[in-house]
Order: C-alpha cells, then structure tokens, then sequence
C-alpha cells in the first residue's frame, strides 16, 4: 500500500476513530437485561463460529425498525439471535419477528436470548430451513422490514423475494456488503464478492428503491420499497 502523507493519515485516523465511536455509542442504546441476552448471544455464536452484527450494526437495525413503525419483521439468518434482539427492540411492542435459519439448534439459543432480553414468546416465529425455500411461502406486503444475513451468494434472490413481502415504504437491509474492505478492493476476488458488487449496483439502479449504503460494522446496504 502507498504510504499515506500527514494530512491524509490524520484523516484516515480520525475517520477510523469516529466509526469505532460510533459502534461503541451503538452499544448503549438497549437496557442492561437486553445487553446481557446480547452478551450471551454473542458468546453463544462465537463458540458457533458464526459472525454477529456490530452493535453499530445493531443500532441502525433498531432505528429502522422504530421508523417504520415495524409491526412484521422478516430476517434471513437467525443465527443465535443479536440481531433479532436489536429488530425486536426497535419494533412495535406488538409486533413480530419472523426468522429463518438453516441450523434449528442455533434459533433454539436466540429464542432463549429473546426471552432472556425480556420478549415475550409470541413476538418471534422461528422458521427453520433454507431462505429461498421459506421465503416464498410468506405473505406479499406484509412485512414492513426484511433484514438479509444469511448466505451472500443468494442476495440477489433475497432482493427479488424482499421487494414482494414489503409493503410501499418498507426497507430491506443486507449485511455485510463491505465484505472486510474486499468489496473495494482491486484485487482478483471470489465469486461471492462479484455478486455483492452486483447487488450494489442493482439496487443503486433500481427505479423501486431508494438506497443508502450505512457505513456501520461490516457495511449495511438499506433501501426502502417505492410506494
Ligand atoms: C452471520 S450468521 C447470522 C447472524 C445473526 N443475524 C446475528 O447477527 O446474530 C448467518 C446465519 O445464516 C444462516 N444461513 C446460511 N445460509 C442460509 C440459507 N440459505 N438459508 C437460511 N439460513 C442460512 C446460517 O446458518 C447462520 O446462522
């Protein structure tokens, strides 16, 4: 890598610094009993080897569920449940958390987590199975929020799916699109990194969204449906 000059790697610096700072205010913004569930959620996904979302991550999945006033939630990669939690806190009090995940045992960890943050059984349906089988059963436009983290090589058909369950003015999210800088980088890249630069453009192009590319923890590309 070229050497960065002064000016440039103060900057660098201080971007690096603001986007640590922003993920460690993220990590404030739910109360202790929802912090420990995540704690042990967290715990629970490491000794899975599976990656959680950032707690940058977590509090923007919040937001958008607060704004859209969410009372149908779908999420594609229950995983052992960090980021159910945060879609949870940010939605209606009513409202209900529809999950999908290959791995049954790992949702049996969020459901425990769920209850243990302090939601009631009825807030979540667990889905256990393959997305692009679960995905086509649920109902069109009734769900005002579809959150993508399970397996990027299948984006592009969790957009296709995501734009029929919203209704007008839902949003979808995708994780991960930053790919730990390989995304951006020049270098030769794997299939699955192809993809992703496929989904930002698509999704940059498409005349039914309106997108933002949110630099929280490792990326999260948000649009939301067109009315
Ligand atoms: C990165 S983890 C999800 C983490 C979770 N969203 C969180 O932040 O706590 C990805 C999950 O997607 C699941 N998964 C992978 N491919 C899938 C597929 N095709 N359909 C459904 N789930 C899938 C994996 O079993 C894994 O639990």
């Amino acid at each position: 890598m070229r050497q960065l000059r002064g000016q440039e790697r103060a900057i660098t610096g201080n971007r690096q610094t603001s986007l640590a700072f922003a993920e460690a205010y993220g990590a404030g913004t739910i109360d202790d009993t929802a912090d420990a569930a995540l704690h042990w959620s967290r715990d629970r996904a490491r000794e899975a080897g599976i990656r959680t979302v950032s707690t940058g991550t977590g509090s923007a999945l919040s937001l958008l569920a607060a704004t859209a006033d969410a009372k149908a939630v779908a999420e594609i990669g229950t995983g052992t449940g960090v980021s159910g939690i945060y879609l949870l806190h940010g939605m209606r009090p009513d409202g209900v958390l529809t999950t999908v995940d290959l791995e049954p045992e790992r949702q049996q960890f969020a459901r425990q987590a769920f209850r243990a943050a302090g939601f009631a059984g009825n807030r979540a349906r667990f889905i256990p199975g393959g997305a692009l089988e679960v995905l086509p059963r649920l109902a069109d436009g009734g769900y005002d929020l579809v959150f993508c983290d399970g397996d990027r090589m299948e984006y592009a058909e969790y957009l296709a799916e995501s734009l029929r369950l919203l209704r007008p003015g839902g949003v979808v999210c995708f994780e991960g699109v930053f790919a730990d800088g390989r995304t951006v980088d020049a270098g030769e890249q794997p299939a699955e990194i192809q993809r992703l630069r496929e989904l930002l453009r698509s999704i940059r192009e498409s005349v039914h969204l309106v997108p933002s590319l949110l630099p929280v923890g490792d990326g999260l590309l948000c649009a939301v449906k067109r009315g």
